[in-house]
Parts: structure tokens; sequence; C-alpha cells
């Protein structure tokens, strides 16, 4: 097991090149936000455009357009029921879908959606609702991605993996990620107060960071936003994503220092700092 240092991140953000544009710093979409949840995909949004990502778009219900908007001006906006959608999946880097999806019939016809459009040069993201989803149906899993990044907390992960909790042993969780992806294509993140990172190869990277006050809700669509940024920008490996969740912590961490309970739209606006001090070091 490697933890997780200040060395990883700095491998990973790098310095922007004089002649940048937004094309080089990835197409993220992200898909979730039912009526009830549309918050956590704004939280989500939030956090990925703070991480840097070129062009973010939002498909969600169209009852979020407004707050969407209004709360982030830079993302772009889909309805979920509209047949562009297709289209939008095709054109992203990185598909994250699964925060306020919800688990109705529109929902797994999105994640459905996002299995047969997806290709081999695209990296997607299944995270809490798509996770609940895919524990009662494993069809829905989109394998021919170049890279899926599962991020289940405790309780998504003993649904999916069929494991119970506490986790004790690490090759438990290799052995569900091997049967779910015979490619190796697979990363998981499985997060607690000590989050750890395992890819199909016996590789397991642990988060020394973060705090209670993290539990918050709205702090896992947080990460999956910093994520979606992360493996838009950067390439998609096992450690972007342990730079993400790393610096998802040390900015909780900073937080935490002088508040009693840590805001996750309050650290994704703390993101952009923290890169460009990995980016100089
Ligand atoms: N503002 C919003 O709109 C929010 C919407 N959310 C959405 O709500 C939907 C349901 O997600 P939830 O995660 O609440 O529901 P879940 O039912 O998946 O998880 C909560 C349950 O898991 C148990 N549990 C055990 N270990 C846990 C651990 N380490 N961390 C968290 N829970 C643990 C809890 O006790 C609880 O019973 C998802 O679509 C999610 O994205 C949440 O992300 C919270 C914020
Ligand atoms: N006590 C804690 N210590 C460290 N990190 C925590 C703690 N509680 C929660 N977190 C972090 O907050 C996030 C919670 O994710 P999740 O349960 O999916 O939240 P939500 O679905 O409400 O957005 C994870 O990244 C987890 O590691
Ligand atoms: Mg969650």
């Amino acid at each position: 097991m490697i933890e997780i240092s200040d060395k990883v991140v700095r491998s990973t953000i790098f310095k922007r090149p004089s002649n940048s544009y937004k094309g080089m710093y990835g197409r993220v979409l992200l898909i979730g936000g039912n009526l009830n949840f549309g918050g956590a995909i704004i939280m989500s949004a939030e956090a990925t455009v703070n991480s840097g990502a070129g062009l973010t778009s939002v498909a969600t219900d169209i009852n979020n357009l407004c707050s969407l908007h209004s709360r982030i001006p830079e993302v772009m906006f889909i309805d979920w029921r509209d047949a562009k959608l297709v289209e939008a999946i095709e054109n992203s880097d990185v598909i994250a879908i699964g925060p306020g999806l919800g688990l109705d019939a529109q929902a797994k016809l999105l994640l459905k959606l996002v299995k047969n459009t997806v290709k081999s040069t695209q990296t997607v993201i299944l995270d809490a609702s798509a996770l609940d989803l895919l524990a009662e149906d494993y069809t829905l899993l989109p394998v021919n991605a170049k890279k899926i990044v599962l991020t289940p907390h405790q309780k998504e992960w003993e649904r999916v993996s069929q494991i119970k909790i506490p986790f004790q042993e690490d090759g438990d969780n290799f052995a569900v990620l091997k049967s779910l992806f015979p490619d190796n294509n697979g990363i998981l993140v499985l997060k607690s107060n000590h989050t750890k990172i395992y890819d199909c190869f016996g590789k397991v990277y642990q988060n020394p960071l973060g705090n209670p006050g993290m539990a918050t809700g709205g702090m896992g669509d947080t990460l999956t936003g910093i994520l979606a940024g992360f493996c838009g920008q950067f390439s998609a490996k096992i450690e972007t994503v342990a730079s993400a969740v790393y610096l998802h912590s040390l900015a909780g961490d900073e937080l935490f220092k002088k508040h009693y309970v840590v805001l996750p739209t309050q650290l994704s606006a703390k993101i952009p700092q923290l890169m460009k001090q990995f980016s100089l070091e």
C-alpha cells in the first residue's frame, strides 16, 4: 500500500503552457440531479469547474436549469430527456454519472445510454445512484470505456460488491474489481475517513488526509466533480485519481482548521488556489 503524498500531486498537476486553450483541458459531461437531488449535480459541477476542466456540461432535470445557471454560469446545460444527450456523450472526454440521479426508470435509461454510447477513448466515473443501479444490474457497467472509476462510500460498495462492512481484506476488493473488469480498466475509490484507491493490477493507494468536518452531504458529489476535472486534464490513471482524492481532503483540512463543519461548496472554492501551489512546487 502506498500512502498518497504531495509528491503524487506534484507529478500530476503541471504548469499550463502559455498557448493553452480550453480544448486542451477536457470536455466533461456530468449526468445527475433529479427533482429532489438537484443540489448534488450542482455541487459536482462547481467542483469540476474549480478543478480546471476546459468545458463542463451538465445533463439534468429541466427543473434544475435556473439554479444551475445562476450558481455556475461557466457550465452548459442539457435537458436529460433531450435526444441531443447522445451527441453530448459522444463528444465528451469524461462522463460522470450518478450524483442525485435517483433510481427510477429515467435514471436507468440514462445509465444504459451511457453504457451503450461510450467508446474506448473515454473515461466514465460512476458515483452514488449509478452505483446502486449497478448493484441491481451489473450489465449496466460501461466496460467499453478506456477507464471506469467507481467512487462508492462504504454502503454503496457493500451493495455493489456484496462484501459486508467493514472491508478488512484488500484481496476481497481486488477480486471483485477483477470480476467486474476483465479488461483491467477499472479503478475503485473506496471512500471512508481513510479512502483507499485500487486498480486491477494490485496497486493500492491510501489517503492520509481528511477530517470529520467533511461528514456533510454533498462531499462525495464534490469529489466526483474534482475527479472528472482531473481526468479531463491529466491522464486518467490511478495517480491522477489519487491526486484528486488527496487535494479534496487537503482543501477540507484547511477549512477544518477554522470551521467546525466543512461545506462542499467552500471546499470547491479552495481548489484553484491549491492547484496553483502544486503547479509551482
Ligand atoms: N444535496 C443533494 O442533493 C444531495 C444528494 N445526494 C444524493 O442522494 C442519493 C442517495 O445517496 P446517499 O449516499 O444519501 O444514500 P445511500 O442510501 O446510498 O447511503 C446512505 C446510507 O448508507 C449508510 N452508510 C454506511 N456507511 C456509510 C459511509 N461510510 N458513508 C455514507 N453512508 C454510509 C448510511 O448510514 C445510510 O443508511 C444519491 O443520488 C446522492 O447523490 C447526496 O449526495 C447528498 C446530497
Ligand atoms: N470522517 C471523515 N474523515 C475524512 N473524510 C470524510 C469523513 N467523512 C466523510 N468524508 C469524505 O467525504 C466524502 C463523502 O462521500 P459521500 O458519502 O459519497 O457523500 P455525498 O454522497 O453526500 O456527497 C468522501 O470523500 C469521504 O472520504
Ligand atoms: Mg455519495
